[in-house]
């Protein structure tokens, strides 16, 4: 929702409709098909019915940003009618202050084509990622109460002294250093995108012994890497602990925790994506004290994983929010 309303900005309609396709298609891709694994057989890829279903949700996809595109085309007309109007009678001109995506990029490409690619790549890539490292961070804390409570602690005494508006950015996150380490945790034991998008490299080259001939299709597992017991103790408990003492980080450069992938290819919307997260999460922590509903015991939390190209909850989670007042 975050996502689409800085690409979209106020066009409510069409955007309820977009984001389910955009759902689909993520859960489409993420999948493995027969077709997958024979790229070059065309009947199997035929057979497997995933080619006809992602051409059917593109068609999809396009018609409706085609939509959203004239409404901003029509919608700029309308400004700069009015701008010229307002400039004869002696006003000075507007400036682009709450221009969203569309309207940036239209302003720099009259191709239409080009325009919605890079929307569908943008809302495909970026998926529900923040969302579902948020719920991940959520359900963690609650199975881990105590985690809870310390971090909860370190938010509270943050927005007490600065003021409940204070914004969490890079710079105040050196302060919010158990946040981070919770953070850094959730997304070892649930990276949003387990996989990395296939690869295929223009030479032969030898990894670890293995040859991997030019063009070979190289897909790279990141949840197997956050939960390697060479790399991690107690690979599969949440541990925030682990991070404190270390500058261990997500960025692409410690290859033992890749969310975002590596090198060339790393993820463009890493800052966008974790600022989200942290906004989120500092404002859920501050505001609320959280409750299991139905008497749910905390290891009693169900943490079973719905694979696809994103890997979320399997099962939605519901807690019950208290309302936290200052001291
Ligand atoms: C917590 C949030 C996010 C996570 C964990 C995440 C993770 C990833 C990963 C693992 C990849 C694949 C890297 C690879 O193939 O090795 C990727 C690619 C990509 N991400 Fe993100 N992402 C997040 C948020 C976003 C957001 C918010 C945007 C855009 C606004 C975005 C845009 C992209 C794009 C365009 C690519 C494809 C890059 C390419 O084609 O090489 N991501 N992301």
């Amino acid at each position: 929702m975050i996502t689409s309303r800085t690409a979209f900005g106020t066009i409510r309609e069409l955007e309820g409709s977009f984001l389910p396709v955009i759902h689909q298609i993520v859960q489409t891709l993420g999948g493995f098909s027969i077709g997958d694994i024979f790229p070059s057989n065309r009947l199997l890829r035929l057979i497997s019915g995933t080619e006809r279903h992602l051409k059917k949700l593109h068609q999809e996809a396009d018609s409706i940003l085609q939509g959203i595109i004239d409404e901003h085309v029509s919608r700029k007309r309308r400004r700069r009618e009015t701008e010229d109007h307002d400039m004869a009678e002696g006003a000075e001109e507007d400036d682009n202050d709450d221009d969203d995506l569309v309207d940036v990029l239209l302003a720099s490409t009259n191709n239409h084509v080009e325009v919605k690619a890079v929307i569908l790549d943008v809302f495909v890539a970026a998926g529900d990622s923040s969302p579902i490292a948020v719920e991940w961070t959520m359900s963690e804390l609650m199975k881990n109460p105590e985690k809870m409570e310390k971090v909860q602690r370190e938010v509270r005494h943050f927005f007490d002294k600065r003021g409940e508006g204070a914004v969490v950015d890079e710079a105040l996150l050196n302060e919010l250093k158990y946040l981070k380490s919770v953070v850094k945790e959730t997304f070892r034991l649930h990276p949003p995108a387990a996989l990395s998008l296939p690869r295929e490299g223009p030479e032969t080259v030898v990894v670890n012994g293995y040859q991997i001939p030019s063009r070979t299709r190289v897909i790279v597992n990141y949840w197997a890497i956050g939960r390697d017991p060479s790399h991690w103790t107690q690979p599969n408990q949440f541990i925030p602990e682990r991070f404190l003492d270390t500058c261990i980080d997500y960025r692409g450069f410690d290859f033992q925790l890749l969310p975002f992938g590596s090198g060339r290819r790393v993820c463009p919307g890493m800052n966008y994506g974790t600022a989200v997260v942290y906004s989120l999460l500092a404002n859920l922590l501050y505001r609320f004290n959280w409750e299991l509903p139905n008497q749910i015991k905390p290891q009693d939390l169900d943490m079973s994983e719905n694979f696809g190209g994103a890997i979320s909850r399997k099962k939605n989670l519901y807690l019950i929010p208290i309302p936290y007042h200052a001291p």
